[in-house]
């Protein structure tokens, strides 16, 4: 652990997400080798820990590092390549022809730097991915000094990354004990989506997260046509067909949901399951609308994430938090929808309980990793400050984060990138543009 990793944060607004709602005024967070060690007024902090390193945040509020639980990291690199499109002729003519014309390691890596160098900017300190060659992108978050969890990804169709069912399992597991133990890097299980993935690979997918003790991530119920395609096909709704496959317990992390019935809500509350809503790309892609205070009332674990850049099209997950909570006031046609605190208690604990890291990362609390983020609040948009949470969530913004730490590593520092270098990422990202842009991708024009 580096020195740095022991310092006193002193926040003019300090929100630890734990208890829900609650902002301490002129409060600090005492860091020791990278974990929060307490949290206290200032003037104390600065008596009883005097010899440590003061950081000073006097505009600031201070959250909880962000967790942005679905996106495929590496899809920046398709950012506007597809828009105006449903999901099926966006994949299928779109985003899958490019994918195998392009995808390899080093677009994986060049795209996941890029993503990497956004999330942070964007307050997010962890990420659960899901993309091909996840090695890579476990690389890159690593060397970034961010958390990931790297989905061990699983489709009926070959790809340059794995020939068939077999060898995605393979490589998805001999990934996961490559980055068996390391601080930041986890993994989940990522089978693509009930429509792109068979009945034996999903079988074997519940016994070895069961076995392994992983996470199971999954696209699930993203459109109305996937769920008539499923009931036409398999006689049943995708959700009954996980149940009945093994996959319909705590570990399963749903992504989307825009279709869900009161019946399928109460089992995913009481299966302890999670749902990560992705308003933006739901929107983008007309797939639905995810029902936020139907989930939240029914005490399932939500979380929220962009999904990739080509159907979002940013990273920006306080962005996602604002269309979240405008969004589910005008669906239930009630203001009191989704209040300020429960959005941000989605992209923070909301995130880490998905991915069972809740006793690691997800608010500010003594004996957590000390993953966070600090939003300058005093720029003419975010004024009066009435209520800290609030103005975070609907007037600051991204552009408000100045400063993120993970593990009590200063991956920005008053707005600089201290473990990536934009430019070079910008630059790299510029010869991608080319190369796609020069390409036909769309698989009807001949
Ligand atoms: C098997 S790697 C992930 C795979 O998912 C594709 N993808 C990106 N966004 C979505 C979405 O919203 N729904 C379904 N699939 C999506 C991505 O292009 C990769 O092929
Ligand atoms: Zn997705």
């Amino acid at each position: 652990m580096n020195d740095s990793a022991s310092f006193v944060a002193h926040a003019r607004w300090l929100i630890p997400v734990e208890p829900a709602g609650r902002v301490l005024d002129h409060h600090a967070v005492v860091v020791r080798d990278g974990r929060i060690l307490a949290v206290l007024p200032s003037a104390q902090a600065r008596e009883q820990f005097a010899d440590l390193v003061q950081v000073e945040l006097p505009r600031h509020a201070l959250i909880p590092g962000l967790i942005n639980a679905h996106t495929h990291a590496a899809m920046t690199l398709l950012r506007g390549l597809a828009d105006d499109l449903p999901l099926m002729p966006w994949l299928q003519q779109h985003i899958w022809p490019a994918e195998q014309r392009f995808v390899g390691p080093q677009f994986v890596r060049d795209g996941s730097a890029l993503a990497a160098a956004e999330m942070i900017q964007a307050g997010v300190t962890c990420f659960s991915d899901m993309y091909f060659f996840g090695e890579e992108t476990a690389q890159v978050a690593a060397a970034a000094g961010m958390r990931a969890v790297i989905g061990l990804i699983a489709i009926d169709f070959p790809s340059a990354y794995a020939a068939d069912a077999d060898d995605y399992l393979r490589k998805g597991i001999a990934l996961h004990d490559a980055w068996r133990g390391h601080v930041l890097i986890r993994t989940a299980f990522a089978p693509h989506a009930p429509y792109t993935v068979s009945d034996e690979p999903l079988r074997r997918i519940a016994t070895f997260a069961e076995e392994l003790d992983l996470p199971l991530h999954i696209h699930l119920h993203e459109t109305a046509h996937e769920v008539a395609e499923s009931e036409a096909r398999y006689g049943m709704r995708p959700l009954e067909r996980l149940a009945q496959l093994g996959l319909l317990s705590p570990r399963l992390i749903g992504v989307h949901a825009t279709q869900l019935l009161a019946g399928e809500i109460a089992s995913l509350a009481a299966q302890g399951a999670s749902i990560v809503h992705c308003p933006e790309s739901n929107m983008k892609l007309a797939s639905g609308t995810c029902p936020l205070p139907a989930l939240l009332a029914a005490g399932v674990n939500v979380a929220i994430g962009t999904d990739g850049a080509a159907s979002n099209n940013d990273l920006d997950l306080l962005g996602e938090l604002k269309t979240a909570g405008l969004l589910a006031k005008l669906g239930a046609a009630d203001a009191a929808a989704a209040p300020a605190p429960a959005l941000l208690h989605m992209a923070t604990l909301g995130g880490a309980r998905a991915l069972g890291l809740d006793e690691e990362i997800g608010s500010l609390v003594p004996g957590k990793a000390a993953d966070m983020v600090a939003l300058d609040l005093s720029a003419p948009h975010c004024q009066p400050v009435h209520d800290p949470i609030s103005q975070i969530i609907y007037a600051a913004g991204r552009e408000a984060v100045t400063d993120v730490w993970v593990a009590g590593r200063r991956l920005l520092h008053e707005r600089r990138l201290t473990t990536l270098d934009a430019a070079a990422i910008v630059a790299k990202t510029a010869e991608w543009g080319e190369r796609i842009g020069a390409a036909d991708h769309n698989q009807d024009s001949g």
